[in-house]
């Protein structure tokens, strides 16, 4: 399995303060890595750098091989890096097909079948205000395929505000993306019993460092993690 996404040594301070230090992670084509931690661990600022939305202080970080640490963020896209934010960022006025539609035509990707595969079609003349928070969450995953951005998915927190009713279909959404179209997905997940169904392998981060990466099993069963979420549920 050939690594799409390698970071190696990835830091990133703000005003002297070391936020993610000397992170070294390699995901592979297809793989499925969940990220946990506790809150400000550092996952969010981790999307950032993957993503280019903040630059990296030291390390590296590469695609597929190739070093994009400096690349701006819409040269990643191009790669097929795309990213979901924690809260849902949808246009209310607009409908899900114009949103698609929208994707389609920045990306110059094919529009085509995006809204069927994240199952929703019947809400395509909905405008976004209307749609509930997993459908707004199915609606920025079709704006990613249909910009052609969606190779390596970061996900941050998908689950964040979707009512618990709607959480497997959405579960079945994603699980589709990465088993079905073989996608790589990296996402930020709180719930262990949302993870196990899906993730390969589940990296921790602690204090902004990488505490553990392993099988959803093994990362469970280990004691260092269980000790950084001494006061918080895993
Ligand atoms: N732009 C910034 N300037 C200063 N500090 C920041 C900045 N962005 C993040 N931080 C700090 O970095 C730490 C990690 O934040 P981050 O949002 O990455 O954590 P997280 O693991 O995603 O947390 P949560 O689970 O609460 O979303 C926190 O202490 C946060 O306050």
């Amino acid at each position: 399995m050939a690594d799409v996404l390698t970071l190696t040594g990835l830091s990133w301070s703000v005003g002297g303060s070391a936020i993610l230090s000397d992170v070294d992670l390699a995901v592979g084509e297809g793989e499925f890595v969940a990220v946990i931690g506790p809150n400000g661990a550092g996952k969010t600022s981790l999307f950032n750098l993957i993503s280019g939305l903040t630059r990296a202080s030291a390390g590296r970080i590469a695609v597929d091989g190739a070093d994009i640490t400096g690349e701006a963020p819409h040269r990643r896209a191009r790669r097929g890096i795309g990213r979901t934010f924690q809260s849902s960022s949808v246009f209310p006025t607009m409908t899900v097909a114009e949103h698609v539609a929208l994707a389609a035509r920045v990306g110059k990707a094919k529009q085509s079948d995006a809204l069927e595969r994240v199952r929703l079609t019947r809400r395509a003349g909905a405008l976004a205000a209307d749609l509930s928070h997993g459908d707004k969450r199915k609606l920025e995953l079709a704006m990613l395929l249909a910009s052609g951005a969606g190779r390596l998915l970061l996900l941050d927190e998908p689950m964040a505000g979707v009512a618990s009713g709607d959480v497997p279909e959405l579960v079945a959404v994603i699980r589709s993306l990465h088993r079905d179209e073989g996608r790589t997905v990296l996402m930020v997940e709180h719930h262990m019993e949302v993870l196990l169904g899906l993730a390969d392998r589940v990296a921790v981060l602690h204090h902004g460092a990488l505490l553990a990466v392993g099988t959803p099993d093994r990362i469970m069963a280990d004691a260092r993690v269980q000790e950084a979420y001494v006061g918080e549920a895993l």
